[in-house]
């Protein structure tokens, strides 16, 4: 029997993508990649990504967050998951502490991220500083200029995507920039053959955006391990930073998904901010039969 079962969990998303926080602080207990899948399998707490929060290991920080996507395979970053843990800590009667001046500092695998309340239901979120080397993506091959790599979908003479943008936000992200709606493409199709392309050593998210002003930017996301999703907090901070670096915009962005909007700024210290909502959906325990095919 997994010691999961029973467990009280939050059901919450950030501006669509479908995100379940458990708590773990005072245990030393850990979720495996099969314990996430049975949970994302129950319709009562399917998850994009499940945010497990444990008890700090860093000095100075609130508490330690493990990532996991709908397949069980853990991400170093999830933005709209990160908003929804802090709203949890604030608010939840069972998971709020206090904290000091209200922000907040969580570690993830990647690094640390700093949280500050911004609306009853909206946080803004430091994600660090983006990774822009072709080894930090990482990537397979040694590409000086992420900005742009060699990857297209389609035949040679005429792809239907092509050189898209490589930034990492402590999780693999390639970017393809189009004129057109990124609606009129297939990311359903094209989406799970490039996300396990042999360039990613780690996978990818792969995304479609399509500039539409200086300041505003319409994304599409196809993400690692979840699928399609309705948002995507690092996607939208990567999208940000590579359009930025490819002079489409400035340095922020309202970034337009179909879950919702989500505001970027890549500010001038190198540190990407993300704002955006948070929405509590309900709450519930697992059934402990969920877990009868997963090893405990
Ligand atoms: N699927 C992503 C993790 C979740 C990212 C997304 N949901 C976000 O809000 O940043 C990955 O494996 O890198």
């Amino acid at each position: 029997m997994s010691p999961l079962a029973d467990r009280r969990f939050l059901k919450m998303h950030g501006a669509g993508n479908a995100i379940v926080v458990l708590d773990l602080r005072g245990t030393d207990l850990r979720v495996t990649a099969q314990e996430a899948r049975a949970i994302s399998a129950d319709p009562r707490s399917r998850f994009d990504q499940l945010m497990v929060v444990h008890d700090p290991v860093s000095p100075g920080t609130d508490a330690f967050m493990r990532i996991y996507n709908t397949d069980g395979s853990e991400s170093g970053a999830c933005g709209n998951g990160t908003r929804c843990v802090a709203y949890a800590l604030h608010d939840d009667p069972a998971m709020a502490r206090p904290t000091e001046g209200g922000r907040l500092t969580l570690e993830t695998k990647a690094g640390l991220v700093a949280v500050a309340r911004v609306g009853e239901l909206a946080f803004t979120v430091d994600m660090g500083q983006p990774r822009l080397a072709w080894d930090e993506i990482p990537l397979a091959e040694p590409f000086p200029d992420t900005r742009r790599i060699e990857l297209q979908v389609g035949p040679i003479d005429d792809p239907v995507l092509h050189s898209p943008a490589a930034v990492s936000m402590g999780n693999p992200h390639a970017i393809f920039f189009v004129e057109r709606d990124p609606d009129g493409y297939d990311l359903g199709r094209i989406g799970p053959l490039l996300e396990a392309h042999p360039i990613f050593p780690e996978r990818a998210n792969i995304s479609i955006a399509q500039v539409t002003g200086r300041e505003t930017i319409k994304l599409r996301v196809w993400e690692r391990g979840a699928g399609l999703t309705l948002a995507c907090g690092t996607a939208a901070c990567a999208t940000v930073v590579a359009a930025a670096r490819l002079r489409m915009i400035g340095r922020a962005a309202r970034v337009a998904l179909p879950g919702g909007e989500l505001s970027i700024e890549w500010r001038a210290d190198d540190h990407v901010l993300m704002t955006g909502p948070v929405f509590l959906e309900g709450e519930g325990t697992f059934a402990p039969d969920i877990f009868s095919g997963a090893a405990g």
